[in-house]
């Protein structure tokens, strides 16, 4: 086996789930619908897939760079962009991305700052549709107390998240080897936590195929999609490429 295979399977991806990844957002990403209330989420039972985090972590960013659309989700430098629920989807997918409102200090009134901690709260509490939350933090800072609330009730509802870390090209590799390290020592026992740190950068690309190879492994795992990309065993037997266990 290649040391690339060795390294995807150490992980729980292979060739065959990026390639899986890549074909899920090679198409058309569309904003669906803003929603302020959990009474407004729609009720067609698609899959969700939620990105949450600090504000100004890069929630809206990583979105973009997921779906390779520069102004799909709108970003901004001051904290406090995104005040909805906002569903993205694709013809055909049968799962949806949720960008969510960012937690903790924004530039916006207190009242407003409230209703969006009670929203991120009861969606990540109570949508059964929810199947994965990638939480980011920003590799400069690190697990903050309100990022191990989210996790603590994300470990109590037994909503699967992951850490993404964000912002990396802001440092140097020894650096984002550091918080790598103490932000996976935060999450060991942690139940709901898929024990991988994605590290990326939206403004360099980086770690992007990564992400989407675990939304690939995602949804084939939950039986959402059978994916085509084989990896021929030489005898001209092709398997799924998908079969990787943890
Ligand atoms: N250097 C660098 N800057 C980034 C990266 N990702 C996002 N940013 C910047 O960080 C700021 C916040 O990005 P957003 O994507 O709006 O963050 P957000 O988490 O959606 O913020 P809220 O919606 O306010 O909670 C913007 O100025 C982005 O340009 C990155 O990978 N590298
Ligand atoms: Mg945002």
């Amino acid at each position: 086996m290649a040391a690339h295979e060795a390294d995807l399977e150490a992980i729980g991806l292979s060739e065959g789930l990026l390639d899986a990844g890549d074909q899920l957002f090679a198409r058309e990403w569309l904003f669906e619908k803003g929603v302020v209330a959990a009474s407004g989420l729609p009720v067609d039972g698609r899959i969700e897939i939620a990105f949450a985090g600090r504000s100004n972590v890069g929630k809206s960013s990583l979105l973009n760079a997921l779906v390779n659309q520069k102004g799909l989700a709108r970003t901004s430098n001051t904290p406090g962009r995104t005040q909805e629920l906002n569903l993205f989807s694709a013809d055909g997918m049968p799962f949806r991305i949720v960008d969510m409102p960012g937690y903790g200090f924004a530039k916006a009134p207190l009242d407003a700052v409230e209703k969006w901690n009670k929203l991120i709260r009861r969606y990540l509490q109570g949508r059964v549709e929810l199947a994965r939350v990638f939480v980011l933090i920003d590799s400069r800072h690190g697990l903050k107390k309100n990022d191990l609330d989210i996790l603590k009730m994300l470990d109590e509802t037994a909503v699967s998240y992951q850490i993404v870390l964000t912002k990396t090209d802001k440092l140097k590799p020894g650096q984002i080897e550091r918080v790598k390290q103490s932000v996976l020592d935060g999450i060991q026992r942690r139940p709901a936590a898929y024990p991988f740190i994605a590290v990326t950068s939206s403004e360099k690309k980086q770690g992007i195929d990564t992400l989407r190879g675990f939304i690939a492994r995602l949804l084939n795992d939950l039986g959402a999609l059978q994916f085509e990309a084989g990896v021929d065993d030489g005898a001209g037997n092709s398997s799924s490429g998908t079969s990787h266990p943890l």
